[in-house]
């Protein structure tokens, strides 16, 4: 059994560390919060992002990043993408030793345009960094705190490093497989999101499983048509980090991002949408992210683009699927 830290307590962060105490792991979660360290460890609740689910009394919280470092050699970090160098830069001086990163965030950092594992070399010392692999899949937290049957990725470069994060994280309900193509698994967990937001809309228009079906299909057409030209394996796309994370978030009721674009559908403004789900909206910077890949790689990216317009320029989300659908006539099949 390992020692392992959780950085961030949020829906995510928190589900993990369930399943990690579940297995027997001596489990630290850290929250820059010191009022949700207190609940997890007196109450045994974290009612905000996992209401009505208690959690088990081995499972410990703090708010000191010192203490979180020391507990162990594997750091599983889980807050949204826009805190990642933040919280790397607070880690910078407690890391003394090599240690082995996991990363679960779903994102892709605006004009940077750097994926999270990026992101994390470029922000960590290589003194301290053993390797850092991706943990990715369709897997909301709201059903992995049920032991609802869940499948889910480890990527790194180095098998060796991922099939760690495997035997780590593996048990009866929640199976992990392993796969060398960061690149891909990367960016189809990030860019499901901005897909997810157009299904919201599609839905809060009142338009029906055909327009679903369609954004789904074709959402995955243009992920990996930019996924393959920025070195993802095509076969990545159309596993569980591509085409299965695409189908979960854009079905699912648990998804922040359907849910964000369900409200935009029915008319209400971004910002009131932000507020009123008051976590993670991963998809909204994503957006912008993904549309300037579009751009920088000469991509044509469809719904990307007309979920751009809706998001930053104000357009009528009725008026973007209009122009969508009566685009220039195109064949199917012109994935690369
Ligand atoms: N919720 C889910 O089912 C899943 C989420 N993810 C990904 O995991 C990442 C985290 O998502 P969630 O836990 O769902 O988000 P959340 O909104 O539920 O929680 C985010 C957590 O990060 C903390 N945080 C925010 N800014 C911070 C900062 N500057 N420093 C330290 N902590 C900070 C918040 O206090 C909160 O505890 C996202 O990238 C998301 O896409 C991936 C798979 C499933
Ligand atoms: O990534 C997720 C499920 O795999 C969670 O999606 P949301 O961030 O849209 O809730």
């Amino acid at each position: 059994m390992e020692n392992v830290t959780v950085l961030g307590a949020g829906s995510w962060g928190t589900a993990l560390a369930l399943v990690l105490a579940g297995n027997n792991h001596d489990t630290l979660v850290w929250t820059h919060r010191g009022e949700q360290a207190d609940e997890i460890n007196i109450h045994h609740t974290n009612q905000k992002y996992l209401p009505n689910i208690q959690l088990p009394e081995k499972l410990v919280a703090t708010s000191n990043l010192e203490e979180a470092i020391h507990h162990s050699d594997i750091m599983v970090v889980a807050v949204p993408t826009k805190a990642i160098r933040e919280v790397c830069g607070s880690m910078e001086q407690f890391l003394k030793d090599k240690k082995l990163f996991v990363h679960v965030s779903k994102g892709i950092e605006p004009d940077s345009l750097m994926r999270i594992s990026e992101i994390l070399s470029e922000s960590l010392s290589p003194d301290i960094v053993e390797e850092i692999v991706v943990l990715s899949g369709p897997s909301h937290a709201e059903e992995v705190v049920l032991h609802h049957p869940t499948t889910i990725t480890a990527a790194c470069s180095n098998l060796d490093a991922a099939e760690k994060v495997q035997d780590l994280f593996m048990n009866n309900y929640f199976r992990v497989y392993t796969n060398d193509d960061v690149v891909g698994v990367e960016l189809g967990g990030a860019l499901k999101n901005v897909i997810a937001l157009a299904a919201g809309i599609s839905d809060g228009l009142d338009y029906g499983d055909n327009a679903k079906a369609a954004l789904i299909t074709r959402g995955l057409a243009e992920i990996t048509r930019l996924g393959v030209k920025m070195g993802g394996n095509p076969f990545t796309f159309a596993g569980l980090t591509g085409m299965g994370d695409l189908i979960a978030t854009c079905t699912s009721v648990h998804s922040r991002n359907w849910k964000a674009g369900n409200m935009l559908g029915k008319g209400l403004k971004l910002d009131e949408v932000l507020s009123q789900i008051g976590m993670v909206v991963e998809g909204v910077r994503t957006t912008k992210a993904a549309h300037q890949l579009s751009e920088r790689y000469d991509v044509p990216m469809p719904i990307t683009t007309a979920l751009f317009e809706i998001l930053f320029n104000e357009k009528e989300p009725k008026v973007a699927v209009d122009e969508l659908m009566i685009r220039m006539k195109k064949r199917e099949i012109d994935l690369y």
